[in-house]
């Protein structure tokens, strides 16, 4: 199997901490300049203890890695594959000086981020813009074509909703379920607006189709948010998964299968949003809830990302590859026009001075 122009691969996720005394200097690395509520961070900074100050995100992305190895060599693709982070070591710009160093000059980057927005795609590309400045010789990266409409995507959480529905009486609710952003970030989100909003909606249409035709059976499903963070009074993506589950309760549905087609592994939102805080409430409404697996290291999931690193350099060799798609939407453009999914303005002084 033909990689070039590339030679290197690059994963590129969020980092989290490793021990206690991470926390609170990742915390600050996550909320620099954004305007995070102290509040929010404390209240944040306990869910990380709750679980001996360490996110599972690190080990997730090392077995991904070692997966991911596996996946190439399968194909006889030896191409070097490197890890960086947005907000905890290995800090991307180290890792792009370890790749200048190794001679590395073209590479492509898979993103743990499977959507369009801000924070899932733009502001990772600003992190490689800003590494690139920083280390001199760095490579050019190209990073792949969002992937939550691919069918290895999709499929593996048609899988993981049939089985956390299976556990349930007949009858139950699907919630699918993703980080809240804010709605002026989904507005100009893609490259048309509301980018994050109708790709989930898109993704999760795909999946309930496809169990409903399994089952014959037709289900509730709806799309609720988790992990919402800055000020009360900017507005964020709503309903909030909680409030969402008491809805469902006072609805009288026998169960509900918590779905997080937002994540591409079992980290910190998931662990202690969902698995914690959305399972006590669902246990004080009596609501059978079970919650489906992300992606992780599902061999579909595993295989669509290289599937779309060879794609990709076909692509680049001028080549027309097949493109994978499932849904609507089409498959997503490769290179993000340069307005895609814009920062949030954010005042950085008072409109008013104080008295
Ligand atoms: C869209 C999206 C994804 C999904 C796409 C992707 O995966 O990239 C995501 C993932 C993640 N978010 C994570 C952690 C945090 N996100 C925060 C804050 C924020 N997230 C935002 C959005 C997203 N976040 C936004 C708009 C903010 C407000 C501040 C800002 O505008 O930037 C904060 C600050 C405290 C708080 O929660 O308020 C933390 C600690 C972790 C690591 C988990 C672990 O450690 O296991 C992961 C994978
Ligand atoms: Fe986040």
């Amino acid at each position: 199997m033909d990689a070039s122009p590339y030679d290197a691969v690059l994963l590129l996720s969020f980092g989290g901490p490793e021990q206690p005394d991470d926390v609170l200097p990742f915390l600050q690395n996550v909320t620099r300049g954004r305007g995070i509520p102290d509040e929010r961070l404390k209240e944040v900074g306990e869910h990380y203890y709750a679980f001996g100050g360490k996110s599972p995100i690190n080990d997730q992305n090392r077995a991904l890695l070692a997966a991911l190895r596996e996946s190439f060599d399968e194909i006889g693709v030896d191409l070097p594959i490197y890890w960086g982070n947005r907000n905890w070591a290995p800090y991307l710009t180290d890792t792009m000086r370890q790749m200048a160093d190794d001679g590395i000059r073209r590479a492509v980057v898979i993103v743990t981020s499977a959507y369009p927005s801000y924070s899932g795609c733009r502001q990772y590309r600003e992190n490689l813009e800003d590494a690139a400045k920083q280390v001199p010789n760095a490579p050019r990266i190209d990073k792949l074509r969002h992937y939550a409409n691919h069918p290895g995507f999709v499929g593996s959480f048609v899988e993981a909703t049939a089985k956390a529905l299976s556990e349930l009486p007949e009858g139950s609710a699907i919630a699918y379920v993703t980080h809240s952003i804010p709605t002026a970030m989904n507005a100009t989100s893609g490259p048309d607006g509301n980018g994050y909003v109708d790709w989930h909606l898109d993704v999760a249409a795909e999946i309930t189709t496809e169990i409903e035709r399994r089952t014959g059976q037709s289900l509730r499903s709806d799309l609720v948010y988790c992990s919402r963070s800055g000020p009360p009074q900017v507005p964020w993506l709503e309903p909030d998964v909680n409030d969402h589950l008491e809805a469902l309760a006072a609805d009288g549905v026998p169960g509900v299968a918590v779905v997080p087609i937002g994540f591409v592994s079992d980290h910190m939102e998931v662990i202690y949003d969902l698995d914690t805080e959305a399972a006590q409430t669902a246990e004080k409404l009596r609501l059978p809830m079970t919650r489906a697996a992300t992606p992780g290291t599902d061999p579909q999931f595993v295989a669509m990302l290289r599937d779309l690193v060879v794609e990709r350099a076909a692509a680049e060799r001028g080549e027309e590859p097949a493109r994978p798609c499932v849904g609507k939407l089409g498959p997503a453009w490769d290179d993000c026009r340069h307005d895609c999914c814009p920062p949030l303005r954010r005042p950085t002084q008072p409109a008013k001075e104080s008295a």
